[in-house]
Formats: structure tokens, C-alpha cells, sequence
């Protein structure tokens, strides 16, 4: 289904080119379906031009006007002028897959002409590596195929779940944001590790190491969070008195609050197109 469709990129920043790079990985697509154009970073587009192999000829305005999917990934604040400039651009029938934060599909489809299908998406830059977690919503004029087709392109970088619309901000601040609270944690890990006498390349596999197992026994297992982290936690033993430590400071409350805040300003974003 997605060798036979051209795909355009409007915005050529981290998330164009987590999934781009996840797409061509995946051998999902070839380079040579691929047009994406930025606002005027053209050292960015010669960058990625040679990094996959796109065609020079086809990263212009006019092939990713002619796109059968168009994936918008620019900045919540600049998603005005983007809508405004490619309102009379984008054509009835094709399908608009937005991943910007906090717009709403109401929003884009305010913009765009009637029969311009819309979808919203919000995956996480795992897609590069073909492992994020998407979850989508479609607009009001989507059709099953169209959704179909959206579903698909993310399914090819990783997992995908279907979501009301009404879900999306908190999926935001879950899983969007979701991979820099990971990073955050490795690199408190990793230096934690340091401060314990490790030398920091040791540190660093160590922590790499034990958060990917981590996350495979949470695949895997059959087993929730709360049984694998008893099983780690012997009486009286290591575990327990570094957990203790972190209730101590409510780690607990911090994430949850994180993630309400990032919902929060989700929200925030879509309303004044903020960030
Ligand atoms: N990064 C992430 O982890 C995730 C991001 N998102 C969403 O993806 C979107 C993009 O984020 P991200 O990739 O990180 O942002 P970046 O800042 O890395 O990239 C934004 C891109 O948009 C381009 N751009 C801005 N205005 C226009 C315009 N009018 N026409 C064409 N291109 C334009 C910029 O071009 P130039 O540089 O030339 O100005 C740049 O290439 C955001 O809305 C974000 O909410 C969603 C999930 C995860
Ligand atoms: O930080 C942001 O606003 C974007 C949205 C989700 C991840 N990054």
C-alpha cells in the first residue's frame, strides 16, 4: 500500500525525520517517494537530502503539494502560517497527517478545503528506530481506507492505538514527551552510576542495558509493573532500601505531575499556538 504512495513532509526537523528515517528503514517506502520541504534551513535539507538518499528534484512545494499523504510536523507556533500558506495548496482527497501538539483536527480542518482528509497523530521520536508509540485520531471527513493508510505508516515505525480525539492531549504528555522523561532518567542513572564508583562508559552500558531489559520483560512476561518490581525487591535487601529512597522523594508524584503538566500545556499550545 505505501510503494505506490507519494509521501510530503511539511517541516524537515526531528519528528519529519524520525519517521522518514523509520519508513526507509523498515523498507516501507524508497527515497524516491519522499518530498519534504522547511521554512528555509537549507543546510538541513542538504543534510538530509544526502542522509536518505532524497531525490534533490522532488523537495520542492510543488511535489509536496501533489503527495497522496502529507505529514505536517512543524512547531505548534508556527502551524498558523503553515495552514494558511498550504490551505489553497492541499487538494480534495488527500490525506493531511498532522503530528503537531495541541492542534486539534477542528483546527486544520478550518484551514483546509473541503474533502482534504485529516488525521491526528501523536507518536514519539522512537519511530527512528521503528519502536514508537503512536496513538491517532481521525477528523471529520476521513474515510476507513484513508484512516487505514495513516494507521499503516505508523504501525511501520511502531505500535499504534486508535484514541478520541478528546484523549490526545493526555497521550501527549504520556508517550510524546514520554521518551524525554526516559532520557532524563537514563542520564540521572548514568551519573548516579558514577557517583558509585563506575566508570562512566560502564555506567553507560549498564543503564542502557537495564532499561531495555527492562522494557522487554514488560512485553514479554506477562506480568505487570508492580509484580516484576516486587521480584526485583528482596526483604530487606539492596532494592528496597534504593525504592525507599525514591519514595522518600515521591518519584511516584513527579511523574504523575509531569505528565499532567505536559498534558496541560498540550492544551496550552493548541489554544494560543504557543511553545
Ligand atoms: N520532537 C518530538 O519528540 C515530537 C514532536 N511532535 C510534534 O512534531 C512537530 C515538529 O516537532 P519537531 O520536529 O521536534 O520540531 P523542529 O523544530 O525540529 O522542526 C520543525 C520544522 O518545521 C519547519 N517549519 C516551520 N514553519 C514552517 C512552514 N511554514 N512551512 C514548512 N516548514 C516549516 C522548520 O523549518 P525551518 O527549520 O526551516 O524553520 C523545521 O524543519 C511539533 O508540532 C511537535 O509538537 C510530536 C511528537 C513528538
Ligand atoms: O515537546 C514537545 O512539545 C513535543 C510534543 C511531544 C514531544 N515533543
Amino acid at each position: 500500500m505505501l510503494k505506490k504512495c507519494a509521501i510530503g513532509f511539511i517541516g524537515a526537523g526531528a519528528m519529519a525525520e524520525a519517521i522518514l528515517e523509520g519508513l526507509l528503514k523498515r523498507r516501507e517506502i524508497t527515497s524516491n517517494q519522499v518530498s519534504m520541504v522547511n521554512r528555509g534551513d537549507r543546510d538541513r535539507m542538504t543534510t538530509l537530502v544526502k542522509r536518505y538518499g532524497l531525490e534533490v528534484a522532488k523537495q520542492t512545494i510543488d511535489h509536496v503539494a501533489l503527495a497522496d499523504v502529507v505529514i505536517l510536523a512543524v512547531k505548534p507556533k508556527d502551524a498558523e502560517e503553515a495552514l494558511t500558506f498550504w490551505q489553497n495548496r492541499l487538494r480534495p482527497g488527500q490525506l493531511v497527517i498532522s503530528v503537531v501538539a495541541g492542534i486539534t483536527t477542528q483546527t486544520i480542518e478550518e484551514f483546509v478545503q473541503n474533502g482534504v482528509a485529516v488525521v491526528r497523530a501523536m507518536p514519539n521520536t522512537s519511530c527512528a528506530v521503528g519502536l514508537s508509540a503512536t496513538a491517532l485520531c481521525g477528523g471529520r471527513a476521513v474515510t476507513e481506507q484513508q484512516f487505514a493508510m495513516a494507521e499503516r505508516i505508523f504501525m511501520s515505525v511502531g505500535s499504534v492505538v486508535r484514541v478520541d480525539e478528546s484523549a490526545m492531549d493526555a497521550v501527549t504528555g504520556l508517550s510524546g514527551s514520554g521518551p524525554a522523561y526516559i532520557y532524563y532518567m537514563a542520564e540521572a542513572l548514568q551519573t548516579a552510576g558514577m557517583h558509585a564508583g563506575l566508570p562512566a562508559e560502564t555506567a553507560r552500558q549498564l543503564t542502557v542495558q537495564t532499561l531495555l531489559g527492562a522494557a522487554h520483560m514488560l512485553m514479554e512476561s506477562g506480568k505487570e509493573a508492580e509484580q516484576l518490581r516486587r521480584e526485583v525487591t528482596s526483604p530487606g535487601g539492596t532494592t528496597m532500601a534504593g525504592l525507599e529512597v525514591l519514595r522518600r522523594f515521591d518519584v511516584a508524584e513527579a511523574m504523575k505531575m509531569a505528565v499532567l503538566r505536559a498534558k496541560e500545556r498540550a492544551g496550552e499550545m493548541g489554544k494560543r499556538g504557543g511553545c
